[in-house]
């Protein structure tokens, strides 16, 4: 689903970050991204989202190479990014009036969706539901609280039907409680849906629970990827068995690993 081929990218003159980087990550599977702040996570995620363009090499996904954002990716930050004078249900409906705005014309909205209000009402109304704010859906992001404006920009996101979800930090604001049930609400659908899924997170559990992949990066500049195989995935209720605890001790030792490998190769 994403490929990435022997990535080039950095940013002027500050060395760069990836260099002769490749890592390739399959339909339907859930991917965490962890490692030292600065080492490039959010770059990575931006690179493949099509907002950062590669210096050299290639990145894929589904098999067509990526110079823009495509529509079929849903992009979810920290920020929520919500219309502050728009209520929640004109929030969550706002990308599917883009869709109308420009029609099926393969750059803004997949060339093969069908167009249709009512529909587009229904799937709004099931997504607020899912999320359990149907009860706000008239309200303003002001009035909401945090992790509730964190599930209204995520039902937007979902919406749009994306075949791929990419997300930046997307609960770290969030009081402990609220995160967990929001990580259980994205096990739920990668459970159900099938969704491939790519997670950026400072949190060491939440990379456990969120990524069945979890990509380890390095301060400096990343060559090869660091990938550990994760079968704790969905395991939120598991945080105090030893092998949950092992499994972070071991993220958390090559975080530490690749802060100490500084400067790269
Ligand atoms: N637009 C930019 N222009 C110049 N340098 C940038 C830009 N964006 C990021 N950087 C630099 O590139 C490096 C990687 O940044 P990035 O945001 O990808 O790291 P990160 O791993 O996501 O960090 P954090 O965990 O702190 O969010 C950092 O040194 C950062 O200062």
């Amino acid at each position: 689903m994403i490929k990435v081929t022997n990535l080039r990218f950095g940013y002027g003159e500050r060395g760069d970050i990836f260099d002769d980087f490749s890592v390739s990550m399959k339909k339907g599977e859930a991917w965490t991204i962890i490692g030292p702040s600065g080492c490039g996570k959010t770059t990575l995620l931006f690179l493949i989202a099509g907002l950062n363009t590669p210096a050299g090499g290639m990145i894929s996904v589904g098999g067509q190479k990526i110079h823009r954002p495509r529509p079929r990716t849903g992009l979810v930050l920290q920020d929520h990014g919500l219309l502050p004078w728009a209520t929640i249900f004109d929030n969550v409906r706002l990308g599917l009036e883009i869709r109308h705005f420009y029609g099926p014309d393969g750059k803004h909205s997949p060339a093969d969706i069908e167009l249709d209000q009512k529909r587009d009402r229904e799937r709004v109304a099931y997504w607020l539901d899912r999320l359990n704010i149907s009860n706000l859906q008239e309200m303003y992001p002001a009035q909401l609280s945090r992790g509730q404006r964190q599930r209204a920009a995520i039902a937007r996101t979902l919406v749009m039907e994306p075949d791929m979800l990419l997300m930046d930090e997307p609960f770290s604001a969030l009081d402990a409680p609220i995160r967990e049930e929001l990580q259980k609400v994205m096990n739920g659908f990668h459970r159900e849906e099938g969704l491939t899924s790519l997670t950026v997170t400072h949190d060491i559990e939440e990379a456990v629970v969120l990524g069945e992949k979890i990509l380890v990066l390095q301060q400096g500049c990343n060559v090869r990827p660091l990938i550990v195989d994760n079968h704790l995935l969905g395991e939120i209720d598991r945080k105090s068995d030893p092998e949950f605890v092992n499994r972070c001790s071991e993220l958390r030792r090559l975080i530490a690993g690749a802060g100490e490998r500084e400067g790269g190769r």
